[in-house]
């Protein structure tokens, strides 16, 4: 299907049916080879089976579902979803009620901070605890587990652990896993946390085929119990995991390869190039000046016909606070995809809010996108589908006024409940507020994409212009009272988190910084430039 021959390495992992370890490094085919091997997997499964595939956010879910799925192939009983997701709709909600109790009501998924007050009196294990999330601590919580399911919610930071508990209990779930699934593939294994690990492992010893695919150097979310361990443990059980390198970068120009491996082996092998396209800019003055500057850059970029379109420019950001700045002095058209706040929330009810204003919003989402969201909660029976479109169809031609209310109407009327007052006002600042509504809304081609480097993962532009590249900032430092010492927050992540920013960029990279900068107060303070310049090994691969 490929257009393009695959490299040995690449061959040699779609061929293997074996468990096995796939490392890559950016831009070298993993999702190509993924797809491949999902695609010749399926052909051989039953209707009734299919492969478990998690990837870490929705959107590259559905872009993996949609890459196996090109040229009607048939994906059969195939799961494609976040690891969230897969531990509520394949496990905890229907096998938790036979372990963790009946609940009274629809069972709702919230993060700790939403669960009401006079609820979270009643789970005090839980509300006084600050450790890590792992999967021995389900005992410690198990009557807080259980006083939440019987009010109707489950958190989402103890999804994984009830996840794990529940497998691991419940014989009806692991033959249900027997039956249905004969492979599970976890894209992006070096961001996983230890009960994800540890669901990995348990379904190999229920006799599915593992396939953890990621790059130790690309890991970014230690901060959220992320671990690369857990991938570097698969590749010291040799007798269990074949490991696969596929380390050619399809993506970058050389010079940008060479600068970014550069930056974790400064004797590394060099590619050869005649070209340097790694450039570091000092701008004069403060994050606003800078996005001033990048503005004309941008201008003469897309006039030398570098790029042909303002949306294969990135603008890549350490911290939400530098998205300010560049909304308030862009000259360029752009968007920025910062948090999308139903997202956050991440409930039944504001995905679903999400759903509707995409389906009232985007010509090409449909009424099915709809249906697909409700079913992820509720089952739907085939009887009831025509009224849930008459319910949900009631959005359309509504105008900006009225949406709200629409929204609100439909959501009780399927989840048969009442929308919190929460709820309701998050809402109803989306629909007054147009920049908030621009999170619902097609993307417009030719608008350059603003947002934070732990955003850019997995994403490619042909120029990125890499910010914030200051001491104090990238990498990020902390104070430690009464040491005159430098101390970073997490040297190895945010190196991680430059490296991942700088192999996003096809062509040119820009890495930039400034005389002076801003800082969360909006004090001005002088702008020495980032640790990383300093990193040996680098010189001659930049101008
Ligand atoms: N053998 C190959 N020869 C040429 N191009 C290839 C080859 N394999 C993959 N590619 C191309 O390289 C690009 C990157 O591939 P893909 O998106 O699968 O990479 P990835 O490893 O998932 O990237 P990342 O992890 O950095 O997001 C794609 O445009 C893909 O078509």
């Amino acid at each position: 299907m490929a257009d393009f021959k695959f490299t040995p390495d690449q061959d040699a992992a779609i061929a293997s049916r074996a468990n096995m370890v796939i490392t890559a490094c950016p831009g070298s085919g993993k999702t190509t080879v993924v797809v491949e091997k999902i695609r010749n997997e399926v052909q051989s499964l039953p209707d009734y089976k299919g492969v478990i595939g998690i990837t870490f956010t929705v959107k590259a879910s559905k872009e993996l579902k949609q890459r196996c799925k090109k040229g009607a192939c048939d994906l059969k009983s195939s799961y494609f979803g976040t690891i969230d997701h897969f531990c509520l709709s394949e496990i905890i909600y229907p096998f938790g009620a036979r372990l963790i109790g009946h609940s009274s009501s629809a069972v709702e998924c919230k993060l700790f901070d939403e669960v009401p007050q006079n609820l979270k009196e009643q789970i005090p294990t839980i509300s006084g605890y600050t450790g890590d999330i792992k999967t021995g601590i389900y005992s410690t919580f198990e009557q807080d587990i259980k006083t939440l399911y019987k009010n109707g919610y489950v958190l989402l930071e103890l999804l994984g652990v009830m996840a794990n508990h529940i497998l691991n209990a419940s014989l009806a779930c692991q033959n249900y896993f027997r039956a249905k699934y004969s492979s599970l593939y976890v894209d992006e294994y070096q961001d996983s946390s230890e009960p994800q690990h540890m669901l990995f492992l348990k379904f190999i010893d229920l006799g599915l085929t593992g396939v953890a695919v990621g790059d130790t150097q690309q890991s970014i979310y230690a901060w959220r119990g992320s671990n690369p361990e857990y991938i570097t443990s698969l590749t010291a059980q040799p007798d269990v995991f074949e490991h696969h390198i596929i380390n050619i970068n399809h993506r970058c120009h050389p010079s940008i390869t060479n600068y970014s491996n550069r930056l974790f082996n400064p004797t590394c092998d060099l590619i050869s190039t005649d070209e340097i396209r790694v450039h570091r800019w000092s701008y004069q003055g403060t994050q606003l000046n800078v996005s001033e500057q990048v503005s004309d850059s941008i201008q003469r970029i897309i006039e030398k016909g570098i790029t042909d379109s303002y949306s294969k420019i990135g603008i890549l950001v350490r911290n939400n606070i530098s998205l300010e700045f560049l909304e308030q002095k862009l000259k360029v058209p752009f968007r920025i995809f910062d948090e999308d706040p139903l997202a956050v929330r991440n409930t039944r009810i504001t995905n679903l809010f999400a759903s509707l204003l995409r389906y009232r919003l985007i010509e090409d989402y449909r009424i099915n996108d709809v249906i697909e969201t409700v079913v992820r909660y509720i089952k739907v029976q085939e009887q009831q589908v025509v009224n849930l479109r008459r319910l949900i169809s009631d959005v359309i031609g509504k105008e900006y006024g009225e949406l709200e209310e629409s929204i609100i109407k439909i959501s009780e009327g399927i989840f048969d409940c009442v929308v919190s007052d929460s709820d309701k006002e998050l809402i109803h600042n989306i629909c007054v507020d147009s920049k908030l509504l621009k999170h619902y809304m097609p993307i417009n081609e030719n608008e350059v994409q603003v947002m934070t480097l732990h955003k850019s993962k997995g994403l490619e532009f042909d120029v990125v212009y890499h910010l914030d590249l200051y001491d104090w900032v990238h990498p990020k430092r902390r104070v430690v009272q009464g040491s005159w010492d430098v101390h970073y927050d997490n040297w190895e992540q945010e190196l991680n988190l430059h490296f991942v920013g700088i192999t996003r960029a096809r062509k040119h990279c820009i890495l930039v910084t400034s005389s002076n900068r801003l800082n969360y107060q909006h004090q001005v303070k002088n702008g020495n430039p980032s640790q990383f310049f300093d990193l040996p090994g680098l010189e001659g691969l930049y101008t």
